[in-house]
């Protein structure tokens, strides 16, 4: 069996190696020809599966039966002209939901540093609340932050209490987090959910966040809306167009980033595994690899802290000892710089460095300090 997986696979040949023979190849390159001698698939969100890439694939004798995505994002993947052709289909649910959290606090921590805010002043939208809003929904309620959420999808299913409005949360939230998936057509459609209307609702000192997707947002709308009187601010990690994106909307953003907010080892490597748990049933066989068979030792397991921190410091310190948003912020300026942007937007992915999650970090705690120990786990930290 040959199997074809995009080079930015983490744990690929322990995975798939002993399934069958690996191929490697950049995602954005995996076309039709690419699929002509190929049984297994297993590629990321840069590779556009769509329904003239498999008929023509069909078209040249391919023989594809299996496509797993190692993402939690489907978009890139037109799964009913892969059940028209015969294809099973696997994406990675929830893998690295922890890491696109870490990601939103790192952002709100930087922010409330540069600007002079604490985070429990202020009031959190959260847009799409699956896997990700969940998650960040549950930490920050912890936290004491007070949050509205917004996902009408779940309110239909199972009832409007605990939901509001976009509008609601437009109108009373300081912050807005986008963590809705890309939904093109039907009742729930999320393409241009925050259009030109929506973005100018937003009032002045609004925070933007979107780590969903690129195309949720009409990007023209919000770079015009930035370039006017500076009275609103966002973070960008998603974009339409990528990795060409618009370096206008790149420099009036806060934080801009290409798109990793998902980038943890630990995620991309809970997505090969279930993708390779997702293969193997497929096939009929048992599960050979278990997940800690690939998650290695942190490099920084262990951090104390004293004397003399609030607890927004304590945080941004944790968090900052294990992931450094403003590194990848930088990283996007500098390499699209040095390559231009489609190139550089890329090469910040396919060169990303280690980065664990936050959860891998136990704090001890001095005396002084004991008492943000709740606070602190709240965030997502192992505290002793
Ligand atoms: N920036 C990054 O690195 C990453 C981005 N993502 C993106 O984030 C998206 C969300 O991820 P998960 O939470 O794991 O997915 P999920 O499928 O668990 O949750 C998505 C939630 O959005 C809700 N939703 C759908 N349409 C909506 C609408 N019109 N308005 C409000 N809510 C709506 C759904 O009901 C669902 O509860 C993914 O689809 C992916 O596109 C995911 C991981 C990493
Ligand atoms: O899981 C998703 O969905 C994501 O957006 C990924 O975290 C992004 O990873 P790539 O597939 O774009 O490397």
């Amino acid at each position: 069996m040959r199997i074809l997986v995009d080079a930015n696979v983490p744990g690929a040949e322990v995975c798939f190696g002993r399934l069958g023979e690996l191929v490697r190849m950049p995602g954005r390159e995996i076309d039709a020809a690419a699929l002509r001698d190929v049984d297994a698939l297993v590629i990321r969100s840069i590779t556009r599966l769509d329904e003239a890439t498999l008929d023509a694939a069909k078209a040249q004798g391919a023989r594809l039966r299996f496509v797993g995505t190692c993402t939690i994002g489907t978009d890139h993947v037109d799964q009913s002209a892969l059940a028209r052709h015969g294809i099973a289909f696997a994406s990675a649910p929830g893998c690295n939901a922890e890491a696109v959290v870490d990601y939103v606090l790192g952002s709100l921590l930087t922010l409330a540093e540069r600007q002079g805010w604490r985070l429990n002043e202020r009031r959190v939208g959260i847009v799409g609340v699956g896997n990700v809003g969940g998650r960040l929904l549950a930490r920050l309620t912890a936290m004491g932050i007070e949050c509205l959420a917004c996902d009408p999808p779940r309110a239909e299913a199972e009832g409007c209490e605990g939901f509001e409005a976009l509008e609601t949360l437009i109108d009373v939230c300081d912050v807005l987090c986008l963590h809705t998936p890309l939904v093109r057509e039907g009742p729930h459609a999320t393409h241009h959910l925050l259009d030109a209307r929506r973005i100018a609702e937003l009032s002045p000192g609004t925070l933007l966040l979107n780590a969903g997707r690129g195309d949720c947002i009409d990007g023209l709308a919000l770079r015009q809306r930035l370039a006017g009187p500076a009275d609103i601010d966002a973070v960008l990690d998603v974009w339409e167009g990528e990795p060409a994106i618009d370096p206008a909307l790149r420099d009036l953003a806060q934080i801009a980033t290409p798109h990793i907010a998902g980038h943890s080892l630990d995620g991309k490597l809970r997505g090969t595994h279930q993708i390779h748990a997702a293969l193997c049933q497929h096939l009929g066989l048992p599960r050979r690899i278990g997940l800690d068979d690939l998650l290695p030792q942190p490099p920084l397991s262990r951090l104390r802290l004293q004397g003399g921190l609030d607890v927004d410091e304590a945080l941004r310190l944790c968090l900052r000892a294990v992931y450094d948003v403003r590194r990848d912020h930088d990283s996007l300026w500098r390499e699209s710089r040095r390559l231009g942007m489609a190139r550089g937007f890329d090469a910040c992915r396919a060169r990303y460095p280690l980065r664990r999650e936050l959860s891998t970090l136990t704090v001890e705690l001095g005396a002084e300090v004991a008492s943000l120990a709740p606070w602190l786990q709240a965030a997502g930290l192992k505290v002793c």
